[in-house]
């Protein structure tokens, strides 16, 4: 199953440097491990923003809902999913 997710990252600017540097360092090889499992297909940061949009391929809702309450940036994202189907005028096959 196929997910567009939207991360907006919001760390308060007075929470320590230190510790959000080690956040973020755990979330990139969370994330990195995932993308190397195939799990997590593309991420794409948005052009100005803190933000990414992401594509998951996980086997259910429950499976995305564990991977991402797991991220380490988690308590500082806000998320919007959005299931996606495979499009009529896909030419690619792994577009499913
Ligand atoms: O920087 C971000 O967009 C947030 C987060 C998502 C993956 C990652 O490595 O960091």
């Amino acid at each position: 199953m196929l997910f567009m997710v939207e991360m907006d990252v919001n760390i308060p600017h007075d929470f320590d440097p230190a510790q959000a540097d080690r956040i973020k360092a755990e979330e990139k090889a969370y994330s990195q491990t995932l993308q190397a499992s195939g799990v997590w297909r593309h991420i794409w940061r948005k052009a100005g923003l803190y933000s990414n949009v992401s594509i998951f391929d996980v086997e259910s809702n429950a499976a995305l809902h564990d991977l991402l309450i797991a991220l380490p940036l988690y308590p500082f994202i806000t998320m919007t999913v959005t299931p996606l189907c495979r499009h009529p005028s896909a030419i690619h096959e792994d577009d499913r």
